[in-house]
């Protein structure tokens, strides 16, 4: 399998002098494409961190990050800026959509800022594989929460990146809507073999995924494949970080 996204003893220090603070500690780590990863780690462990440097939206003070084979080092403002619009999808906990912009204005969007064209084909197999089909035309505040996130998944998924990445996709969501948005990120991987690594705090939300890496101060302390959420729980807990 080839490497979608490869860390190479990525660090990443915030600040300077007494008050400066090792987020990232020398994290190698690489993600084979169609797979679904969960990055888990008690709080303040540097998950974030470590999904902006794969990202290319935080740059890392050393280290490599290779993205299908780009490496990001020495990459300016505009080529990153490129590189993200272009070859990552993003899903955030809060959705991050534009209100007044109806259901394919905003799955559309990065298309449009990207100067590309939008495949009406591709759009409408989107909308369906996330079961949108019937909302085109809403805005935002006419959906609910679930369904707003399978507006930013169809976004995430529009330019056919390379990799998906969630920062806690789930955080806003009711646990039977957080299950749905679950069940379709893993449909995405498993039918389209899409990439997809989402931080996440909870681990049910990781049992969804195939593998999950485990952060903590910084390091990858533990890896783990075939997750369940108890053994994922239970492997939190032995890292204090239900404490
Ligand atoms: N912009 C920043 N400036 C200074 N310190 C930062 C900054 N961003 C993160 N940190 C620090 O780096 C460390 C890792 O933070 P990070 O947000 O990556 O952890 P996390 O595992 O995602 O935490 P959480 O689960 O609480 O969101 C923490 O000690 C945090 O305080």
């Amino acid at each position: 399998m080839t490497d979608v996204v490869r860390l190479d003893a990525v660090s990443k220090v915030y600040g300077k002098g007494q008050g400066a603070v090792a987020a990232l500690r020398e994290v190698t780590a690489s993600i084979p494409r169609g797979t679904f990863t969960a990055v888990m780690g008690p709080s303040g462990s540097g998950k974030s961190t470590f999904l902006h440097c794969a990202a290319g939206l935080d740059v890392p003070s050393s280290g490599s990050v290779r993205l299908g084979g780009t490496e990001l080092a020495g990459m300016g403002e505009t080529e990153l800026t490129e590189l993200r619009r272009r070859r990552v999808g993003f899903v955030f906990q809060s959705f991050n959509l534009i209100p007044a912009l109806d259901v394919v204005e905003n799955v559309t969007l990065p298309l449009r800022l990207a100067g590309a064209r939008v495949d009406r084909e591709w759009l409408a197999e989107i909308l369906r594989r996330v079961g949108l089909e019937g909302r085109a035309g809403h805005r935002p505040a006419q959906l609910s929460g679930g369904q707003q996130q399978r507006v930013a998944i169809a976004r995430a998924l529009v330019t056919r990146p390379e990799v998906v990445f969630g920062d806690e996709p789930t955080g806003a969501l009711d646990t039977m809507t957080a299950r749905e948005v679950l069940g379709l990120l893993r449909e995405v991987v498993e039918s389209m073999g899409q990439t997809v690594v989402m931080v996440t705090h909870d681990p049910v939300a990781a049992s969804y995924a195939g593998s999950v890496l485990f952060l903590a101060d910084g390091r990858i302390v533990d890896a783990m494949s075939a997750p369940t959420a108890d053994k994922v729980a239970e492997r939190m807990t032995r890292m204090g970080a239900y404490a």
